[in-house]
């Protein structure tokens, strides 16, 4: 089995340690030679894990052929990237390969979920399936080999349990989905939500409110996701709730480092000036808004966001104004 790993970023590396340290021939192809050069000459990639030494089974390229004779090829670029990338293996393909997505979010600009995008851009006679293999994930704990749990969601199941057992190891354990929409909704919306955690702490409220916001939070996943035709019982599961845990909870999440720096200045300005980072919640954050305000669907947390980010809304604003909207039931 050979194994191509596109994007030489966080999770681009630690997923290709899960298949080197799983003993699969993997190489990393990225279009930034200073990180290829970091993984391949040194076995590191300085930029993200600057302590880390990545086992040194992994191959690093950065030429595209790599992908040729690959029998699985793992997407790990942004979501603005996903597209890029399709376009650019298909020339190279000579035969059927499960595509992996593991981005969180939408199409830049057609909105649409990354499955839908990458079948649109592989023709059928290079694509076995795609699967997406997200979770609850930090790279950052992946690398050093913490235990985690994630989840090969796709609608061909036989390809969804050659990914669970390529990658399922001591520290990693990989359970199998097929409720593709739930799934890839889910890990969408929880950056949105966990932008917004990251504001809430950044504000400097506490555990309580943190509880509040994970709890609200999930039901308007379920709300919004159930209404996209995900099924319920997959936002109770990793790719719901699970992934919405660990993001609205750890520093290592992007966005809530995004949201926090928001919080702490009671402002959006600044995050726009100077951010660089792949924080998908910032997107996502707008299409949900705007697809839920279309279709009706209630998310109160996810339009708080969005007027942060996108109507130049205090902070303080928002939460006082999520306080004090109509009391209602909790179950709704
Ligand atoms: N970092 C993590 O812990 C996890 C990330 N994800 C998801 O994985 C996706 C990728 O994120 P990260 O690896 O964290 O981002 P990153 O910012 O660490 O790395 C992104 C990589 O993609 C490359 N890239 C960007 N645009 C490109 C293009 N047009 N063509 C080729 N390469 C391009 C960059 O050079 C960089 O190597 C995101 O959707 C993220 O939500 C999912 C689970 C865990
Ligand atoms: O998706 C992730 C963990 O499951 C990574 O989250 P961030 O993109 O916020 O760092």
């Amino acid at each position: 089995m050979k194994a191509v790993v596109i994007g030489s970023g966080s999770w681009g590396s630690g997923l290709a340690q899960v298949l080197a340290d799983n003993h699969v021939d993997v190489t990393i192809w990225g279009k930034d030679e200073h990180e290829i050069a970091d993984i391949r000459d040194h076995h590191r990639n300085e930029k993200y894990f600057p302590e880390v030494e990545l086992n040194h089974d992994i191959k690093a390229t950065n030429d595209i052929a790599v992908v040729k004779d690959a029998d699985i090829i793992i997407l790990s670029v942004p979501t603005i990237a996903i597209e890029d990338v399709c376009r650019l293996i298909t020339p190279q393909l000579t035969k059927k390969t499960i595509i992996v997505n593991t981005s969180k979010g939408f199409h830049p600009e057609t909105n649409e979920r990354m499955s839908c995008v990458i079948r649109e851009n592989i023709p059928a006679q290079y694509l076995s399936s795609v699967v997406s293999l997200i979770g609850p994930s930090h790279a950052e704990e992946v690398v050093l080999r913490m235990l985690t749990t994630i989840c090969a969601v796709s609608l061909n199941e036989a390809d969804a349990k050659t990914v669970q057992h390529l990658f399922s190891n001591q520290y990693l354990r990989v359970y199998r989905g097929n409720d593709e929409v739930g799934s890839e909704i889910g890990v969408a919306i929880k950056n949105a939500i966990a932008v917004a955690s990251g504001i809430l702490s950044g504000i400097g409220y506490g555990d309580n409110t943190k509880a509040a916001l994970i709890t609200r939070g999930l039901a308007e996943m379920i709300r919004y996701g159930t209404a996209m035709g995900g099924r319920l019982e997959t936002f109770m599961g990793l790719t719901g709730m699970g992934d919405l845990i660990v993001t609205c909870t750890s520093v290592h999440s992007r966005n809530f480092q995004a949201g926090y720096q928001i919080g702490k200045e009671n402002s959006a300005k600044d995050f726009w000036e100077h951010n660089t980072k792949t924080v998908e919640g910032v997107r996502t954050a707008k299409v949900i808004h705007d697809i839920a305000k279309e279709k009706q669907i209630d998310m109160p947390i996810v339009d708080e966001v969005y007027k942060v980010l996108y109507e130049n809304k205090e902070p303080l604003e928002s939460a006082r104004d999520l306080m004090s909207r109509e009391l209602k039931p909790e179950i709704n």
